[in-house]
């Protein structure tokens, strides 16, 4: 109804302001992260470059404004009459200037250049009292411009539609070529509802290129309406006579023709999709679709259905902003959890890693001094062979010099240098070869791991300084006993001191050679002093010298890496303890506000597409909230929503947090899926606002299904399925921290799934807060270092009450006069006790799980296949056995 239209965007102004503080809100929020993180500060970034903010900003600040625009002053004026619901633009005029239709206590008219400035014009409607605007007012001067400086008659009404900040723009008559410029200067920032009035069978051909330039300026769908003017108004034909009936019947028949005409020409150029009726557009309200369509209505229909075309654009237009603002909220918080997920992981290994890299190191240090010491002697060995092998190419060096060369002089110091070179050449080779063998496993074994380690470790550290580093001084320990190039002696140190020392050696035993002594050599007694001189090198003496410096070298670079590592732990623990500092303060404050954030854009995108939830009558009550069914909503069906008033800041980000995982994690059958959320900001007066999670209704949960019964086979399966349901939270990284029989909620079947993700939180964000409900806590849940197998625990407890059938307190709890005391006595090792008629399979099953070491807990996949053998020897045993009916019922 067009009475209800001022509601539509009274609604529309309401979504606005909550997004426009939502909005404010993230602002803040991003300024706040400023400065915390690199990661953080580039979501920022990502979000300024896309300037989203801003222009979101300046979308909510747009005037909602119905723009009629039509083929021609005619159809306009009859448009905006049947609107406003009185005469008043004339109906036979042309040319018209900008006509804005705006609100006023009283009627009013002027002429402005925007809405500030007032031309000072006498106006013919500020002569006397009109009811329609005059033409003459209403006419643009041959000599008026249309760009610049173009006045516009401000009529200031007081009506409904315009009192909710909304405004009607009749747009100046001009050429099609002038119309985005026209449109661009006259008519911005504002939030178009695009009407396209029609009088005339058919569409010609500028009316056709308007239309197109119009869809060129404004992307979003047009309202064609039919008009014509005849007075809808008019008695009902009953009372006319029949001459009057008559010809009102052939207007009727004329107009249904021109409806369809326009309409099939409409269709034909693509403005409106074929299978477009006018039927489909209240069908289209009912669904809530997102405008997507162009519409078409006639005028006699503009009452019923001019609305839909305003509430599509309007709920199209807050839901874009709404989903846009979400997803960045979203990301947000996503990232935010990844960087919490790293952090945890970064603390929780580095220790590790550090501890690792030393163990291995002095592994590897040992190892190698060892194999100096052990190989000793076989280095010694192998230099006596070597030496020995050496004398017949010592034999062959002299005699190709003895028989080529004159120059004895001269051949002495040649020959000298070649046997020089070839003793060191053949020691090096071999003591190399000897050592690569001996050191050639530990690099594959040791040094892979370790230096991946090394400079994972070293990566991670942001300001590892100058001086040498820990992965570098394992690559010197590693080159000191084995080096790649050995066999270019030069580059292997050891070998080179050896050559070194041979050299001095063989230097001094080259006397029989110089001039000086007269002494003719020959052969036989050259071969016979350079033999000499090989003999007289002391194979062990240089095998100590090998041994000895590459222990040196060893132990010298065992100590440089010491001295790094003890330098880059130092660095990273203090690194560490900013990130946890940081995972805290993205835990405790960012995260949470984000989380909080998206809870109010999700639920305004809820609110908007599904409306508030209806309650049906209040069907259970929790500590934290009061459930109740529904009517169905957003077509769940049956539907409950949860209420949950949180009362503090504190509680809204944490239910906020919970909100974010478990709306996110995708279905699974054994979940409880939350659907959606609406915000209650009128619920307690508005003084405190309620988030109803709205979910799929249950029939009840396990705890009234044990009280009234439930066969054994039931039982188990659905402890099958609370198993499957925890298994899949743990999947998602989730851990669920309130395992009982009240959040297990059964369906017509009696088939099970989890819900109350009340405490539901990923690992890595936990905060080792004491939650859950006191019989299914584990132990460890009180010193608040926990991990998933609180969950084990839970279930252990849950088992003991769907093996026993009933909900009565287990006898050795049911003692205690309080918490304080079940869990002083729970940590002392008091359990639930043994009924008598539990099997072994299952209290074994219950009994593991909850073991007081986590560690000792059963692995869940581990549970199920339990649960399920005994699930299956139940049905084989309840298919056989009548007489056990009874024990099935306990
Ligand atoms: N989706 C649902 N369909 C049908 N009944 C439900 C649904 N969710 C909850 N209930 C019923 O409402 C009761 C209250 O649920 P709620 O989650 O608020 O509290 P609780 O789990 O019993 O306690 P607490 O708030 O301490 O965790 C449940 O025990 C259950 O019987």
């Amino acid at each position: 109804m067009l009475s209800d239209i001022p509601r539509e965007f009274k609604k529309y102004s309401k979504h606005c302001q909550s997004l426009g503080r939502i909005l404010q809100d993230t602002r803040v929020s991003l300024e706040d992260i400023n400065n915390v993180l690199q990661l953080v500060r580039d979501i920022k970034d990502d979000l300024l470059n896309l300037d989203t903010i801003e222009s979101l900003k300046s979308k909510l600040d747009r005037t909602p404004t119905i723009l009629v625009f039509g083929q021609n002053c005619h159809a306009k004026a009859l448009f905006v009459n049947y609107l406003l619901g009185q005469a008043i633009l004339p109906q036979f005029s042309s040319r018209w200037r900008y006509v804005t239709f705006i609100y006023g206590h009283m009627k009013n008219i002027r002429l402005t250049l925007g809405h500030e400035i007032e031309i000072v014009e006498k106006l013919k409607a500020h002569e006397k009292p009109w009811i329609t605007i005059p033409e003459e007012d209403l006419q643009r001067g041959n000599d008026e411009p249309l760009l610049d400086h173009c006045p516009s008659l401000e009529v200031e009404m007081c009506h409904s539609i315009l009192r909710e900040n909304v405004e009607i723009i009749v747009p100046a008559d001009c050429q099609v070529e002038e119309l985005t410029e026209t449109l661009n200067r006259n008519v911005n920032n504002v939030l178009p509802l695009v009407i396209y009035a029609v009088s005339e069978d058919i569409l010609n051909d500028s009316n056709i290129q308007e239309i197109r330039k119009l869809k060129d300026i404004y992307k979003i769908p047009f309202l064609f309406v039919s008009v014509s003017s005849r007075d809808h108004t008019a008695l009902s034909t009953e009372s006319l006579t029949e001459s009057e009936q008559h010809s009102a019947e052939v207007s009727a028949v004329r107009e249904n023709s021109k409806l369809q005409n326009i309409h099939d020409q409409l269709v034909r150029l693509g403005f409106i999709s074929e299978n477009f009726k006018t039927d489909d557009v209240m069908k289209r309200k009912s669904l809530c679709l997102e405008c997507s369509l162009d519409s078409f209505i006639c005028d006699k229909k503009i009452n019923d259905e001019f609305i839909v075309y305003v509430i599509d654009v309007l709920k199209s237009t807050i839901l874009k902003m709404a989903a846009k603002l979400s997803e960045i909220h979203t990301k947000c918080l996503r990232k935010f959890i990844l960087c919490a997920f790293d952090m945890a992981r970064e603390i929780q290994i580095t220790p590790r890693r550090i501890l690792y890299a030393q163990g291995v190191e002095l592994k590897l240090y040992k190892t190698l001094m060892n194999i100096a010491c052990e190989q000793q002697e076989e280095i010694a060995a192998i230099i006596q062979r070597t030496l020995q092998d050496m004398r017949s190419n010592v034999a062959e060096v002299l005699e190709g010099y003895n028989q080529n060369n004159t120059n004895h002089q001269l051949t002495a110091k040649m020959a000298t240098m070649e046997i020089q070179q070839l003793v060191l050449k053949k020691l090096s080779t071999s003591v190399a070869i000897q050592i690569v063998q001996s050191v050639g496993c530990l690099q594959e074994s040791f040094t892979g791991t370790l230096q991946r380690c090394l400079e994972s470790l070293e990566k991670t550290c942001h300001e590892l300084e100058g001086s040498l580093s820990a992965s570098d001084a394992v690559k010197q320990i590693i080159s000191a006993a084995y080096s790649i190039d050995i066999k270019s002696s030069t580059s292997f140190s050891i070998v080179h001191t050896l050559m070194d020392r041979l050299r001095t050696l063989l230097s001094t035993f080259a006397l029989p050679w110089s001039s000086s002594n007269q002494i003719q050599c020959n052969f036989q007694w050259q071969l016979q002093v350079v033999t000499n001189m090989i003999d007289k090198l002391s194979a062990s003496k240089l095998a100590k010298t090998i041994s000895v410096q590459f222990q040196e070298h060893v132990k010298s670079s065992h100590e440089a890496f010491q001295s790094a590592m003890r330098s880059l732990e130092g660095q990273l623990t203090c690194q560490l303890e900013q990130t946890e500092e940081q995972r805290i303060t993205i835990r405790k404050r960012h995260a949470p506000k984000f989380a909080r954030l998206a809870l109010e854009s999700t639920s305004l995108c809820d609110l908007v597409k599904y409306g508030m939830p209806k309650q049906i009558k209040e069907i259970g009550r929790g500590q934290y909230g009061v459930v109740s069914s529904c009517e169905p909503w957003a077509r769940i069906n049956p539907c409950a929503f949860k209420s949950v008033v949180p009362p503090d800041d504190r509680h809204w980000n944490d239910l906020a947090m919970e909100f974010f995982y478990t709306r996110t994690i995708p279905e699974h059958p054994r979940i409880v899926k939350l659907r959606g959320s609406v915000i209650d900001y009128t619920y307690g007066g508005g003084s405190s606002p309620a988030v109803l999670l709205i979910m799929e209704r249950m029939t009840r949960d396990l705890y009234c299904g044990l009280r009234n019964g439930l066969s054994w086979v039931v039982r188990l399966q659905i402890a099958i399925d609370v198993i499957e349901g925890i298994r899949y939270l743990h999947s998602q990284g989730l851990v669920h921290r309130d395992i009982k029989l009240k959040n297990v909620l059964l369906d017509t079947k009696d088939r099970a799934k989890l819900t109350d993700f009340g405490f539901c939180i990923p690992e890595a964000m936990m905060s080792g807060s004491i939650v859950g409900t006191p019989v299914h806590m584990a132990p460890e849940l009180l010193s608040g270092r926990y991990d998933s197998s609180v969950d084990v625990y839970a279930f252990g407890i849950l088992f003991w009450y769907i093996c026993a059938g009933h909900v009565k307190l287990p006898t050795h709890f049911d003692q205690f006069q309080n918490k304080e005391q079940l869990w002083n006595n729970v940590r002392r090792g008091t359990r639930p006790e043994r009924l008598p008629h539990f099997d072994n399979a299952c209290w074994n099953l219950m009994e593991q799980c909850w073991a007081a070491e986590p560690y000792e807990r059963p692995l869940l996949g581990y549970v199920q296949p339990q649960l399920e053998a005994i699930y299956n020897k139940a049905i084989s045993d309840s298919s056989g056995k009548l007489s056990s009916y009874c024990y099935h019922w306990i």
